[in-house]
């Protein structure tokens, strides 16, 4: 649930108006950063009372500019997955940008309300401040930190109904790469949103970090130990001499270092032992987390990994993680319909069939894909994951088939090899298969018919040899009785299909909450009654990757304790109203108590439905719950099967 502003906006109207017309604002009346960037628009002849002032660039420059910003695409995602999750029963749209302000990608977003808004905030949209006037994104380029711009504290009038929260990203030398994002167009108050934003730009900068510096020695440390493995840890690289190679944001500040001074540090002048004793103290157990003193006397914990470890890893942390859970039998966790899943699975896996895991969001389908490809023959083989929902439809072609030198943007750009071809020897795994364009379904029918893939541009195709497993978290069957999807490719994925259970239907949730305290490194941390008994009553619309998400906010913010209710996010505590139907039945008690709360939310339900037409997203909006709880409560009172 979201709190509508109501005093703000109104004397920031106000400041507006008399910045337009008489070009100054009463002191106080507007944040600084906003001030500043009113005047620049002024400077720049931003016009504030001007219709849309859309600027996309094209589909090739769009697609050169995902290229240049390929490793930032990749690292982002997850982020942006986890984020847009968390968020995801509020109606925000999460976006990515470039330097320049350029959206590079955006997830959610469906349900917003202007066709222009969507097309504004979709990728290939500008939102440079001197084209767009007072911006998140743009102005956060400009002011290099995190702010939110709501409403009126736009520029031009034509954004007033947006409210966005963005933070920039430094990559790896600490230079300004991008924007993360949030934004909504109902002008919806942004209270949480830009600590979560936060949050996830953390993550990204720690994964660009990682993924930036090749280094024999990579120290993972904190003054706590229980904030090691999470977004706050500071990491430090040396080499194998001892020398300091680099260390992120949070590691430069924790061993008080400066940019420049940290280019000649060596290890011993940091701690008070040299590097070799710590390893030989170590001998190679890079889970261990062992107390170090800093030479001023200090104390910071520490984890150590080496040369070996990094190069199987060198992408990011969670997807460390991941890997390591990877494992059908850990996947185990005792539900009988998992169980079931993974006999089923390990009766196929040296007989080239396709399997298609079918799920609701969150229930764990690429977790469990990549475990079947560790236990495969092919494990040894490359795991090439791609998901069809999350890349803009233009680029999906491009993205399985490679293109040729020349084939895309011009002359010079280099071709490159497609995801497919990428995959030879190792296992395609297809994510959201059901998004995928009809046009699209086509040609890779021919690739898994023929085993040959041509990339765009080229006139030779290239023998390929993959297991493939893809998911979906959409009926595919209906879609094919639709006509959406191919009734021939359909049959080609669906050598054998899992079905992973939702969580609210999984016998196992203390079990799992074990793994992922596990995985957090966190197993000695309690979780007190009263959180466990909303845990085992919630419906988990997230499923398991909401659960993770909760639990890791609420074991950070618990900071060592007992987890409490009151370490449960607002937004948690939000959903839970709303899954509760309060929002519903609120304004329906008030005009009778008499009836049975149950029928005031059936009755709220039908009437809006009827309003709407049967149109979900609206109803969803009007009554102020999520879709998904819109169609659970649906099949409840019968409406849909
Ligand atoms: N068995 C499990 N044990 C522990 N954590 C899990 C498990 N399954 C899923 N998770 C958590 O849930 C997150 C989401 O899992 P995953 O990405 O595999 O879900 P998905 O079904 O593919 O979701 P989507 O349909 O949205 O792509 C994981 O990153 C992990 O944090």
């Amino acid at each position: 649930m979201n709190h509508f502003s109501i005093d703000r906006p109104q004397s920031v109207s106000q400041a507006r108006n008399d910045f337009l017309t008489r070009g100054n604002v009463e002191q106080g009346s507007i944040a600084e950063a906003i001030e500043r960037s009113w005047r620049r628009c002024l400077a720049n002849g931003v016009n504030a009372n001007s219709p849309s002032n859309l600027e996309v660039i094209t589909a090739q420059e769009l697609a050169l500019k995902r290229e240049q910003n390929r490793q930032l695409l990749s690292l982002a995602l997850p982020e942006m997955e986890t984020l847009n999750e968390q968020i995801a029963h509020t109606r925000n749209i999460v976006i990515l940008t470039d330097d320049q302000g350029v959206i590079l990608n955006s997830l959610g977003g469906h349900h917003l309300l202007r066709e222009e808004q969507r097309i504004a905030l979709s990728p290939g949209a500008s939102w440079r401040e001197d084209h767009r006037g007072t911006n998140a994104i743009g102005t956060v380029l400009i002011e290099q930190s995190a702010m939110t711009v709501q409403g009126a504290e736009h520029f031009m009038a034509y954004h007033h109904s947006l409210s966005c929260s963005a933070v920039p990203i430094f990559g790896a030398k600490n230079q300004l790469i991008a924007t993360l994002d949030v934004s909504n167009d109902s002008n919806t108050s942004q209270q949480h949103t830009l600590a979560l934003v936060k949050m996830s730009a953390q993550m990204i900068e720690n994964r660009l970090f990682l993924a930036s510096h090749q280094s024999d020695i990579v120290l993972h440390f904190h003054a706590r130990p229980e904030f090691i493995g999470t977004l706050w840890e500071g990491v430090a690289m040396f080499s194998e001499a001892g020398q300091l190679v680099a260390t992120n944001r949070s590691g430069q500040f924790q061993l008080s270092l400066n940019s420049q001074n940290s280019q000649t540090v060596d290890f011993e002048n940091i701690f008070d032992i040299p590097l070799a004793s710590l390893l030989r103290q170590m001998n190679g157990a890079d889970k261990l987390i062992v107390p170090l003193r800093l030479n001023n006397g200090a104390r910071l914990y520490v984890k150590v990994e080496t040369l070996h470890k990094q190069q199987q890893s060198s992408v990011a942390t969670r997807e460390v993680k991941r890997a390591s859970a990877a494992n059908l039998d850990l996947l185990n966790s005792g539900d009988a319909k998992v169980a079931h899943a993974i006999q089923q699975v390990k009766k196929v896996l040296n007989r080239d069939i396709p399997i298609l895991i079918q799920g609701e969001t969150g229930v764990g389908k690429e977790l469990f894909a990549r475990a079947i490809h560790e236990a495969s023959p092919q494990h040894k083989g490359p795991w090439i994951a791609v998901n069809c929902a999350a890349l803009p439809e233009g680029l999906i072609e491009a993205e399985l088939f490679g293109y040729e030198e020349g084939a895309f943007t011009g002359a010079k750009r280099k071709g490159s090899a497609g995801k497919i071809e990428q995959a030879d020897g190792g296992t395609l795994f297809l994510d959201e298969i059901g998004d995928m364009p009809l046009a699209l379904q086509a040609r890779l029918l021919r690739v898994l018919q023929e085993r040959k893939v041509t990339p765009l541009g080229s006139t030779k195709s290239i023998p390929v040899n993959f297991a493939l497993v893809s998911a979906t978290n959409q009926k595919l069957k209906e879609k094919v009785e639709s006509g959406e999807f191919r009734s021939d490719l359909y049959y080609r994925l669906n050598g054998l299909s899992v079905a992973l259970p939702a969580l609210r239907d999984r016998t196992d949730l203390q079990a799992l909450i074990d793994v992922i305290l596990q995985v957090e490194q966190t197993s000695d941390i309690n979780i007190s009654p009263k959180v466990m008994g909303i845990f085992k009553t919630h419906p988990w619309p997230g499923n398991i990757r909401q659960l993770h998400n909760v639990l890791r906010t609420a074991l950070a913010l618990a900071d060592g304790e007992e987890v409490a209710e009151t370490h449960l996010t607002q937004d948690f505590i939000d959903e839970l109203q709303d899954l509760n139907l309060g929002n519903v039945l609120r304004p329906k008690i008030a005009a009778s108590q008499t009836l049975a709360l149950e029928d005031l939310a059936e009755d709220a339900i039908r009437s809006t439905m009827q309003q709407h037409a049967g149109n979900v997203s609206a109803v969803a909006r009007q009554l102020g719950i999520s879709r998904n709880t819109l169609y659970r409560k649906l099949k409840l009172i019968g409406l849909i099967s």
